[in-house]
């Protein structure tokens, strides 16, 4: 039987087009997209697929980083949430995955209004079916506990209301710096207050944002880069050291600061990667700078 081509992204027209109903359609797309994974330490590739409620069909994959300690990889189910935000996806309805998800996604996951509600089917087991993550994590500490009501949540519209100071400041490349601006001011940071966003420029010429996500529970949080590094690979990117520069933008004075972070990932992915960091300021009117 001929396999589906993987892909990160698939239009709602596609989708629709299919034969087979999205129920089927989301757990059939697992085994040819965990292809797509880069686990080179556990050899166990993860792919999990979702559906939007856009009609889009999005895809995220784990990936390892061979060096760097644990805590840096991306697991399958973030990769497919900051795909999402990527596309500017306003809701995760449901998605498939190979294996269970772990605890940490199954927090990460909490991000998003109506988490409780979003359907998960696990292709690897016995009988797969569709089950609310409420099953997966009852009894949820969230962003309810931490948060006001009314404050935006993960996949839903923000703006941090950074800036940096102008003109931009010397010897700085527009194109990346601007980007990266733009990706600190979609950062899904409540928790901090530290919003900050990543730009990387490949060897070919694109550029690549990224913001940092939160997570109420602090430790499943995404890293601007590595949320860069989806957009990277969802963009058809291969070795990290087509990454020739890279732009971090981040708030002045905030309480968490990512620069060493990402200097230390990228210098280990790839090492001859120009790397420059601005400071933006947040205006007083920001819903995240009291
Ligand atoms: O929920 C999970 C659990 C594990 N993994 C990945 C992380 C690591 O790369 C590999 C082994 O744990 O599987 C995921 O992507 N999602
Ligand atoms: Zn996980």
């Amino acid at each position: 039987m001929e396999q589906p081509k993987p892909r990160f992204v698939i239009s709602a027209s596609e989708a629709q087009a299919h034969s087979s109903p999205i129920a089927k359609l989301l757990p059939s797309l697992v085994s040819p997209a965990q292809t797509l994974a880069r686990p080179p330490i556990s050899n166990f590739p993860v792919a999990a697929v979702g559906l939007g409620a856009s009609g889009r069909i999005f895809v995220g994959v784990n990936v390892e980083f061979p060096d760097l300690p644990f805590h840096h990889t991306i697991h399958a189910e973030q990769f497919l949430l900051t795909n999402l935000a990527l596309h500017g996806e306003t809701r995760l309805d449901s998605f498939a995955v190979s294996a269970a998800p772990c605890g940490h996604c199954r927090q990460f996951l909490q991000e998003v209004r109506d988490a409780p509600d979003i359907q998960i089917l696990i292709t690897s087991h016995a009988n797969p079916h569709f089950t609310p993550l409420s099953h997966f994590l009852s009894h949820r500490f969230g962003p309810h506990d931490l948060l006001p009501k009314t404050a935006p949540l993960l996949l839903e519209p923000r703006h941090n209301a950074l800036s940096l100071p102008t003109p931009i400041p010397q010897n700085s490349n527009p194109n990346l710096t601007l980007p990266a601006l733009e990706a600190a001011n979609n950062s899904h940071a409540p928790y901090s207050a530290s919003p900050s966003g990543v730009a990387l420029l490949d060897s070919k010429g694109t550029v690549h944002k990224g913001s940092y996500i939160e997570s109420a529970a602090y430790n499943p949080s995404l890293g601007p880069l590595q949320a860069a590094l989806v957009a990277f690979i969802v963009a058809g990117g291969g070795a990290y050291d087509e990454i020739v520069a890279a732009v971090l933008v981040e708030k002045e004075g905030a309480v968490i600061k990512q620069e060493p972070t990402v200097r230390l990932v990228l210098h280990s992915i790839s090492p001859h990667c120009h790397f420059r960091t601005f400071l933006a300021t947040a205006s007083s009117h920001s819903p995240i700078s009291s």
